[in-house]
């Protein structure tokens, strides 16, 4: 993992506090106050008091009327605190974006180039990008292969390779190319790149409420009504039994009860779980993925790039008997002049290597209809002017093809499929026909794909937590069956459409578990749209990264247990905040609901167990204690409860324990010290 700058987690103090402070206090517009109905009812009383205290000043009436407002300014100070990491992060970001000179492609002028500011580039316009230079945009590399410095996004220095044809075409915008050259066709509107979709999302300009928050949201606003009904009935039995109570006491007593602590903090959690996010290189583009991640029950990763490092190369030419090494390559190179694959691009490298086979340029091979691949039909290939045909691809798609032009299917070609797919290879089988002639299997290209180091011991990781893992790839069941077994995941799905993938991330959510899925090629695209979490490996297509809801920039398929730990930790955090606020509430009513009537009735002395001062400071106690509570809090609302993989019921009894019993203790002690240190002061009665 590489951390993106800013302060390490935990790492928060009353510099931080200040710092926000200005934020804060922009904050207490009643445009920003009425979104939040729990400290807007604060709100609302910290402006009534303090009414009511210029009209009759006195130390309680003012006291109360400041502490009320520093209750708003606090709940302020928690998001504010939450939203400057983000900050931070964004400014280091639009460091990256600056005014770039696109070297832009006259359409048609063969070749010729215009410079024209990046600001100006157009969705479809290509751009020739060389060594040394910026990308200008968001892009797909169309040509050509090129060594990329994508650390003005990712954090990571260590350069990556981007070239045209696979899964690792996109081109980001703000990155540099290191080496080489290549061509990008611009795929985002200015303003509306992938460095722009960041730089807003780690503000939290973008930030909307999660289902859960709204939910709880609605019951603190119903919770806080009953107490405002409550409060205001109490007034006629005061005034019935011979005292009724001050409005600014009234005031106090309802600020007290309504869940301020939970209100106060709710949204600084939000922020925190995403920007934990952030600082693990990934993006979330919803509040709401990153809960489902808390609850994950299945992991479906694709193959090729995710699991495997996703360059395949062809390393071995394997003919049938009666064919020769040379006429295969020769074939296969045929079949992958215009392949601009990366597979297809290593096959015409091999045989240059291997048979000095000179790489015939695509005008050469006269009236050619190139076959494109593409994940549904397995296959590519060529079709010569003469009749001649050609064809590589997956054995099954090959093999099919064959029969079809009349061809007989060859038995020893079984055995050397076999013997590559077991290895974690991919076979790619050729076969050529003469014209008018049915075809004839000439061999096999054996593709080698490397799995990525450590990925063992995190799948076992995700085991322990939980989550089933399957592996979904469109090779044959014998390679992958030979990748999922090293690679340690426990089910895999093999020859898989974009279809098949989309059909068992529906099976899975029809059982009633949450999907995340994680894959970076145009075909897992559909997929990773439909999964409750999306994670694109950054290393991926644009088509991928706009289909999920989260972005890798480390481009790490195991990523995910981190996603899931933050989710899970989001959901706990929020969960023992409400518990405490609640417990919190509940207590400080019985804390000073006696000491306020002992001045009423002096028979209601003994119900006083605490020994509070006056009625004045029981109220006054309650109010500065229940506004301290929301700064000591702010901290383990950022930094999360911590978390380690046990049962989900464990966690839970464990926190309601420690966060509910806590939370009644803590009014007790708190309001019984505070009452101490004020009791001296002039003006509280007693
Ligand atoms: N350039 C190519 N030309 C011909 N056949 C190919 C080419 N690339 C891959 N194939 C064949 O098509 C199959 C499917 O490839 P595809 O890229 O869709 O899936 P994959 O990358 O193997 O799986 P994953 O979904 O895990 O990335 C491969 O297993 C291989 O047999
Ligand atoms: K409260
Ligand atoms: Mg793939």
């Amino acid at each position: 993992m590489t951390g993106r700058g800013g302060a390490p987690p935990g790492a928060f103090g009353p510099r931080r506090l200040l710092a926000a402070l200005p934020a804060a206090l922009r904050k207490l517009g009643p445009r920003h106050m009425a979104r939040n109905p729990v400290m807007f009812v604060v709100w609302t009383g910290a402006a009534l008091t303090t009414v009511l205290a210029l009209a009759s000043p006195g130390f309680f009436a003012v006291a109360v009327a400041a502490w009320l407002w520093c209750t708003v300014l606090f709940a302020n100070l928690a998001e504010a605190v939450a939203e400057g990491r983000g900050r931070a992060q964004a400014a280091a970001l639009r460091r990256a974006k600056h005014e770039t000179v696109a070297r832009r492609l006259v359409p048609d002028g063969d070749g010729r180039e215009e410079e024209v500011p990046g600001v100006r580039l157009r969705v479809g316009d290509l751009v020739v990008v060389e060594a040394g230079q910026t990308v200008p945009g968001d892009g797909e590399v169309v040509e050509g292969i090129a060594s990329v410095d994508e650390s003005a996004i990712t954090g990571e220095s260590a350069p990556v390779i981007r070239e045209s044809g696979g899964d690792r075409s996109a081109a980001t915008g703000g990155t540099r190319v290191l080496s080489d050259r290549i061509v990008v066709r611009i795929t985002a509107k200015p303003g509306d790149s992938f460095l722009d979709r960041m730089i807003a999302l780690v503000e939290g300009a973008t930030r909307q409420k999660t289902p859960n928050e709204v939910a709880l949201s609605i019951l603190l606003a119903a919770l806080t009504t009953v107490f405002l009904l409550a409060v205001t009935a109490l007034q006629p039995a005061a005034a019935y039994s011979g005292g009724p109570q001050s409005v600014i006491v009234l005031v106090a007593l309802l600020v007290c009860l309504i869940p301020t602590t939970i209100g106060a903090l709710l949204s600084a959690i939000g922020i925190a779980g995403m920007d934990r996010l952030v600082r693990h290189n990934v993006l979330a583009v919803s509040g709401r993925a990153v809960e489902a991640a808390g609850d994950v029950d299945t992991l479906l990763l694709d193959k090729t790039g995710t699991i495997t490092l996703g360059n395949r190369q062809a390393t071995e030419f394997v003919p049938v008997p009666g064919v020769s090494e040379a006429e295969l390559a020769d074939a296969a190179q045929l079949a992958s002049l215009a392949d601009e694959t990366p597979e297809g691009r290593s096959i015409v490298v091999l045989a240059k290597e291997r048979h000095g086979l000179r790489a015939r340029e695509e005008g050469q091979v006269t009236g050619a209809a190139f076959v494109p691949f593409s994940a549904r039909t397995r296959m590519s290939g060529v079709d010569l002017d003469d009749g001649r045909m050609v064809r590589k691809g997956a054995a099954a798609a090959v093999i099919t093809w064959v029969r079809e032009t009349g061809g007989a299917s060859l038995t020893e070609i079984g055995p050397l499929v076999d013997a590559i797919s077991a290895s974690g290879g991919t076979p790619l089988v050729v076969a050529a026909c003469a014209p008018g002639q049915p075809a004839r299997v000439l061999g096999v290209v054996r593709l080698k794909d490397i799995i990525k180091a450590g990925i063992r011991k995190r799948f076992a990781e995700l085991r322990r937590m939980g989550i089933r893992t399957v592996m979904i790839t469109g090779d044959n069941p014998a390679t992958a069956a030979a990748i999922a077994h090293e690679a340690g995941v426990d089910h895999f799905l093999a020859e898989a459409t974009p279809e098949d993938k989309m059909r068992l991330i529906r099976q899975e959510q029809a059982d009633g578990r949450l999907v995340a899925m994680t894959g970076d090629g145009t075909n897992d695209a559909p997929a990773l749209a439909l999964a409750d979490v999306g994670v694109a490996m950054n290393a991926g297509t644009n088509a991928a990264k706009e289909a999920g809801n989260m972005v890798d920039l480390d481009s790490n398929p195991t990523k995910l247990i981190e996603i899931v730990e933050i989710g899970k930790q989001l959901l706990i955090t929020r969960g023992a905040l409400t518990t405490f606020s609640l417990a919190n509430d509940v207590a400080k009513y019985f804390a000073i609901i006696p000491a306020m009537f002992t001045g009423l009735h002096p028979g209601l002395r003994h119900l006083n167990v605490m020994g509070l001062h006056s009625p004045e400071s029981a109220v006054l106690s309650a109010v500065v204690f229940n506004a301290l509570v929301i700064v000591a809090l702010i901290p383990l609302a950022l930094r999360g409860v911590a978390y380690r993989p046990a049962g989900a019921s464990r966690l839970l009894r464990r926190n309601l324990a420690l966060y509910g019993v806590g939370g009644l203790i803590t009014p007790f002690a708190g309001i019984k010290l505070i009452d101490l240190l004020i009791s001296p002061l002039p003006g509280l009665g007693g």
